[in-house]
């Protein structure tokens, strides 16, 4: 049996992998509160993973009925980007700030400034650092909390945090550094001259942890965790990596010509590459993968969360929401909306928020109000696609997890306006069963018996056949339309944008 645990921003999910039976056994899930204000803030507390890790692996054991010794490794995966500092006696100093904080906007610009702008980072770091990478969140850490940011011993991600948990080693690996601003994804290795553009930094090179390759093993669950879990004395941690890192593991997306589309609190698209690129579209996080490889990826912010809110405000279920949005003609009869509630990644524009567009007595319904939404966030994945495609990474089809994946009609929506089939896995929780893959490949290596991974995802990650949707074409122009529409729009609105 494999553990695969996924820290996501809503919650954390494990699966319980049967290696034998080729399948997922069981899954368990418990949800994270969020520290948030007006100005931006988005922050959880570390200690808040560590007990929905404990009450989703509980709920995933007593599922699956096993005897928890059975475990014979676990792999993480982590929502990216998240700040975590750890004081020289392994405590932590603040509540992280997450990737979809928008209140360190001022620092993120400031730092892009100093690189060079666009073409500075992209030739110091291999991409374009972004409001939301790790880096702005250490500038804003030292404006506001001097003190604080002096004391910081560890830098960690939130994968790397709770794999520092279960083995009480402070490592990481190139994937989930790749989104920190200060690891050069070329060379795979980090850049702690960036720290010089930050006063009073010079210590935090001496905070980074340790980067291990992600076939190898990174150490042993501590003995009081061990019993804690019930786990037997042996059981070996993986490298893991960050969620979409993980999810790309889970989908099969190891190899060029895949694509996966995670529905989560964000949206992301992202491809295989087995070497870096360097002519891709600023707006593409040219991320390492967590298997040795490269994983180009858009992100977009505003979209479950989004949703979540507008049902919530019209007093509906999210299959009313979403039978209401089906009921409407595409387009909206012309109603947009430009869903960026908390700033956005892509299109870059931090500091926007959101607005409803081209209301008319016809189309200020319900109805129509529940399509403008699924259109509204689902546009940024388009223009993700596209700048995609420009890269030559064309897709035969998605694969798409996520917990807005279960959606028909928005997978349908999605395959019509990207014109490309759309598949969901049988086992929901990609990043999570990823992450248990990834502990199964590890462990082959750990006892000298390596196992090519994309043989590894070809046998384990089964597709159901039954989600899959395909794109209509007249329907595809009908998407087509609406989204010159939203383009326009969103052009007017903010004419400060280069797309
Ligand atoms: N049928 C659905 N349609 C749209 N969204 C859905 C549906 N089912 C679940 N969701 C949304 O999926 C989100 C959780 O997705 P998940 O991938 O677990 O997020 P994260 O990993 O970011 O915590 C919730 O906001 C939930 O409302
Ligand atoms: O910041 C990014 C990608 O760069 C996000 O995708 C986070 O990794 C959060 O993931 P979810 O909680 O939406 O799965």
């Amino acid at each position: 049996m494999y553990l695969g645990i996924d820290c996501g921003t809503q919650s954390t999910k494990v699966v319980i992998l049967d290696a034998e039976k080729e399948e997922v056994i069981a899954q368990g899930h418990a949800p994270h509160s969020l520290i948030s204000d007006a100005k931006g803030k988005r922050e959880q507390n570390p200690e808040d993973w560590i007990l929905a890790l404990e009450q989703a692996y509980w709920q995933a054991v007593n599922k699956a009925a096993i005897n928890p010794s059975s475990i014979r490794a676990i792999g993480v995966s982590g929502q990216q980007h998240g700040l975590v500092v750890l004081d020289a006696q392994g405590q932590v100093i603040r509540p992280a700030k997450l990737w979809c904080d928008t209140e360190t906007a001022p620092q993120n610009a400031e730092l892009l400034q100093a690189l060079g702008g666009d073409d500075g980072s992209m030739q110091r770091l291999g991409l374009v650092v972004t409001t939301g990478y790790t880096l702005s969140k250490l500038a804003w850490m030292q404006q506001y909390h001097p003190s604080d940011f002096k004391r910081i011993a560890h830098l960690l991600l939130p994968h790397d945090f709770l794999n520092y948990w279960l083995t009480g080693q402070c490592m990481t690996e190139a994937g989930d550094a790749s989104g920190t601003g200060y690891f050069d994804v070329r060379r795979r290795g980090w850049c702690p001259d960036v720290f010089e553009l930050i006063p009073d930094a010079s210590h935090l090179r001496n905070a980074l942890p340790d980067v291990i390759d992600n076939q190898q093993m990174l150490g042993k669950v501590r003995p009081e965790v061990a019993k804690r879990l019930g786990l037997s004395a042996d059981v070996w941690v993986s490298s893991g990596g960050g969620d979409n890192m993980m999810a790309a593991i889970g989908t099969g997306n190891v190899q060029e010509g895949r694509m996966t589309l995670s529905l989560g609190t964000s949206a992301t698209l992202s491809a295989h590459l087995n070497t870096h690129y360097d002519g891709l579209h600023p707006s593409i996080a040219h991320f390492c993968s967590s298997t040795n490889g490269w994983l180009p990826l858009i992100c977009t912010m505003n979209l479950t969360g989004v949703v979540e809110q507008m049902r919530q405000l019209l007093n509906l279920s999210i299959t009313e929401f979403t039978d209401m949005a089906a009921s409407a003609p595409i387009g909206a009869s012309g109603l947009t909306l430009l869903p960026f509630l908390n700033g956005e990644r892509v299109p870059n524009l931090p500091q926007a928020q959101g607005q409803l567009l081209g209301m008319t007595p016809l189309n200020l319904t319900s109805a129509h109000m529940s399509r403008a939404v699924f259109e509204g966030i689902s546009y940024g994945l388009k223009y993700g696609l596209d700048c995609l495609l420009a890269a030559g990474l064309r897709p035969q089809s998605i694969c798409v997890t996520g917990g807005g994946a279960k959606n028909t009609f928005w997978r349908q929506l999605l395959a019509d306006l990207l014109r490309v089939e759309i598949v969901c896995p049988a086992a929901a929780e990609g990043a999570a069963l990823g992450a248990a893959i990834q502990a199964l490949w590890a462990d082959h290596h750990r006892q000298g018996d390596p196992v090519n991974l994309t043989e590894l995802t070809a046998r384990l990650v089964a597709l159901d056949e039954s989600t899959r949707v395909v794109p209509c074409s007249e329907k595809g122009e009908a998407y087509h339309e609406a989204y010159q529409t939203y383009q326009h729009r969103l052009r007017f609105q903010f004419p400060e944008l280069t797309l």
